[in-house]
């Protein structure tokens, strides 16, 4: 066990990421009504090339103009391999209003992209005398994103989130598929003449959880291309939930209600931590550190795993 105390994740509802095109300003107000808990914008792969420059200057009068009431807003930025990158970042920066929380940094390959956009943000919010810091989101979706994931984790005090990105995380991968998240045809096990599917997301959530963990920062699942797959949405989102992911992209609105339902802790999932809260409440005026709880062991660690649950459901209620 390390000394250093494991840092806690920023205190913010994320269960639902919903994204739209810069290019489609129609879709704004919609975004804002819409039940996700957070509104990512985008300037990079949803905006065609020759509309780089209005979707931007659509983004920066959104920013301001639309009530976007208590959400988190967050603006995709283009990657830094582009040559649209840095304009994203000086135009939001110096002429989107403070209502803009976040920029969502795409296809991260090391700490160093992070620092190189951190430093331009700083230089730009010094010189404008921003009162409110931006915040970062990061995406996982490269071999070399998921190969520097650790490090990209603990690259910026701004960073709050990291998304893994199916989509260009299979290209980069090479991964023979066209589908975005979700079960693989041909990712599967036999046994006695019989499929059993896998989950080949599984090691890259797992590696970002934990780095996301060990640094303070939200793990998130990113996109489920198939939006007239409820079931597939839904137990892409589970898994990624029973493994420490807080939240989940909607790339249509209807995935915002199938995310927040996954991600938001049920009743009796709430009522169990409590009780198991409550059952170590009265082992511990025992004196005792373990104690059996509907026919199974409880020990300290299930306090840990119990708070977990109600601390995210408190979060969510507000
Ligand atoms: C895969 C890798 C990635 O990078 S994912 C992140 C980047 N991609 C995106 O941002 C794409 C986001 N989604 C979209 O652009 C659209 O939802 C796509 C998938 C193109 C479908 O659009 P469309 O054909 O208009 O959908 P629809 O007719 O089924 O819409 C039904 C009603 O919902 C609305 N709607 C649509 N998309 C959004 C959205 N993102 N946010 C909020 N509202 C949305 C439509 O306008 C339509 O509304 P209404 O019923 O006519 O009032
Ligand atoms: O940006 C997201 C992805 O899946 O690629
Ligand atoms: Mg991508």
């Amino acid at each position: 066990m390390s000394f250093r105390l494991q840092p806690p994740a920023p205190a913010r509802p994320n269960r639902c990421q919903l994204f739209g095109p810069g290019s489609r300003p129609a879709l704004f107000a919609k975004m804002a009504a819409s039940a996700a808990d957070v509104i990512n914008i985008d300037l990079e792969d949803s905006v065609a090339p020759s509309d780089k420059e209005s979707a931007r200057a659509n983004v920066i009068a959104a920013v301001s103009d639309i009530d976007w009431g208590k959400k988190t807003l967050s603006v995709r930025i283009n990657g830094l391999d582009t040559p649209w990158w840095y304009r994203d970042v000086v135009d939001l920066l110096e002429q989107a209003g403070d209502r803009l929380d976040m920029i969502m940094i795409p296809k991260v390959g090391c700490a160093e992209d992070v620092y190189a956009v951190d430093a331009l943000v700083t230089a730009i919010e010094r010189a404008k005398g921003r009162k409110k810091p931006i915040a970062f989101e990061v995406i996982i979706e490269s071999a070399a994103g998921i190969a520097h994931v650790e490090a990209i984790a603990a690259s910026s005090p701004r960073l709050q989130a990291m998304s893994l990105g199916a989509a260009d995380f299979a290209a980069s991968m090479g991964m023979q598929t066209t589908g975005i998240g979700g079960t693989q045809e041909n990712y599967y096990m036999l046994q006695n003449g019989a499929k059993h599917w896998s989950d080949p997301w599984h090691w890259a959530q797992a590696a970002i959880v934990a780095a996301c963990r060990t640094h303070g920062v939200l793990p998130v699942d990113g996109p489920f291309g198939d939006f007239s797959d409820d079931e597939g949405f839904r137990a892409q989102a589970l898994r990624s939930a029973t493994l420490g992911m807080v939240g989940k992209w909607a790339i249509h609105p209807k995935q915002v209600a199938l995310a927040n339902e996954v991600f938001t802790p049920s009743d009796a999932a709430v009522t169990e931590a409590r009780e198991i809260l409550a059952a170590m409440d009265e082992a511990k005026a025992r004196g005792e550190g373990a104690t059996v709880y509907k026919g199974r062991l409880v020990d300290i660690a299930s306090i840990k795993q119990a708070e977990v649950i109600v601390r995210q459901a408190e979060l969510i209620a507000g």
